[in-house]
């Protein structure tokens, strides 16, 4: 019997560049977001599991013995490898149609889906309630799904006994070794490929180590210095799917490989410049090295444009932020959902706000943010603010 209460979180994040990219093995910067989700752990009336999902309106339980028996049919322990035809039955299981891609239906098979492989791998998990909210907005490119996946990953297999709880008697915050980890990323990218379809494991990488990373092809490097970055937001509201936009530049790639895999050797090179520019800043840059981050940010904009995952919104988000002299490009899969706009350290705080009427004007939200928050962590509930504490007191 599960007796604790747990609380857990994990960060959104910003690709500064190499979105896309980085599904075809090319490198990705990416550093973790001030705005993360939250998961609220607690022991639940015997034989059952019960889930709550504000964010995209689900609650569901399942009996114990139903779920144990459904992990029973399926053979052998290559979870991984099964991974479609498992999703059918669980499909079948949770009522879910076919072709859903609905948010709901999304999150509550990939919740089923850690559930199940994490107990058949590592033990039953025990009657819990569990209950996500998050600051981020979900669809918008800043990495809501991999911090979904990271926040169960961390909860399930604490909850099995796989790792450990490390938040001490005393403690306002805790976080996992090394080693713990790397199991919660390795889970966490099992469940991004239940959302995103061919994930890259970026943005879960971030989700689990926080910070500023590049990432390439599962190697994941923590950029040795990175400055004070200023970064304005900008979310266009328009929804997209991750999983819809990368499938579509895979067909643009298999279609015109000669065409796009210039193109996304041209993304790589850019990623590699803006990490050797930002490794040659110091802490607190001063201008002379901002014209150089803006034109990459330029020319990669160009070049998601290319790959088709523009947008009009980001178009026009980029007309308006070029108008105050500042340059943007789109952040996570595009389509829609966000951008980001470099700041410079000498931009005006009247600048910025003018900007931001502009932006505003257009039905975009926005708001200045920092960035390199830490990865995947366990609070006491002192270290949580007044919101947090009411969306996870609720129900
Ligand atoms: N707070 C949340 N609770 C439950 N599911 C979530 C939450 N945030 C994101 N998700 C899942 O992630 C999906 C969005 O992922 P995606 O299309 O990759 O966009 P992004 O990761 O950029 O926000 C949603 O459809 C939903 O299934
Ligand atoms: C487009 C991509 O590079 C990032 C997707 O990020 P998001 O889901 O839009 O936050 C896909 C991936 O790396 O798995
Ligand atoms: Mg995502």
């Amino acid at each position: 019997m599960w007796e604790r209460s747990l609380v857990l979180s994990a960060p959104g994040k910003v690709i500064l560049h190499g979105e896309h990219a980085v599904v075809h093995g090319k490198v990705a910067l990416a550093v973790a977001l001030d705005l993360r989700t939250f998961l609220r752990l607690r022991p639940c009336g015997e034989g059952r599991v019960c889930v709550r999902l504000p964010g995209v309106g689900v609650v569901r339980s399942w009996d114990t013995p139903r779920l144990q028996a459904l992990r029973r049919g399926f053979a052998g322990e290559r979870w991984e490898e099964e991974i479609a035809a498992h999703l059918d039955t669980l499909k079948e299981f949770a009522g879910i149609a076919a072709g859903a891609s609905a948010p709901e239906s999304l999150a509550t098979l990939a919740f089923l889906y850690m559930c199940l492989a994490i107990s058949a791998k590592y033990g039953d998990v025990p009657s819990v309630d569990i209950l996500v909210w998050s600051e981020l907005p979900t669809g918008a490119g800043l990495g809501s799904s991999a911090a979904y996946a990271v926040c169960l990953a961390a909860a399930l297999l604490t909850a099995c006994g796989a790792i450990s709880c490390p938040l001490k008697e005393g403690e306002s915050t805790a976080r996992w070794t090394e080693e713990e980890l790397t199991l919660i990323n390795s889970w966490a990218f099992q469940g991004e490929r239940v959302i995103h379809g061919n994930p890259s494991g970026v943005d879960n990488a971030v989700g689990t180590w926080g910070g500023a990373l590049r990432y390439q092809s599962g190697e994941i490097t923590p950029l040795k210095r990175v400055p004070m970055l200023r970064i304005l937001l900008t979310n266009t509201k328009v929804p997209r799917s991750t999983k819809v936009l990368v499938a579509g530049v895979k067909e643009k790639i298999l279609k015109f490989p000669a065409i796009m895999n210039p193109v996304l050797d041209s993304i790589d090179a850019i990623s590699q410049e803006c990490q050797s520019v930002l490794e040659a800043m110091p802490a607190n840059p001063s201008p002379e090295y901002y014209p150089v981050l803006e034109e990459l940010f330029d020319i990669n904009q160009h070049h998601l444009n290319v790959i088709g995952v523009g947008h009009p919104s980001l178009d026009r988000l980029c007309r308006v932020t070029a108008s105050h002299g500042l340059h943007s490009k789109l952040t996570g899969a595009g389509g829609g959902g966000c951008g980001i706009t470099l700041l410079r350290p000498d931009t005006s705080p009247l600048a910025v706000e003018a900007a931001k009427q502009d932006l505003c004007a257009c039905g975009f939200e926005c708001w200045e943010t920092t960035i390199g928050a830490p990865g995947v962590t366990l609070h006491h509930s002192s270290s949580l603010n007044a919101e947090v504490l009411h969306a996870l007191s609720e129900s």
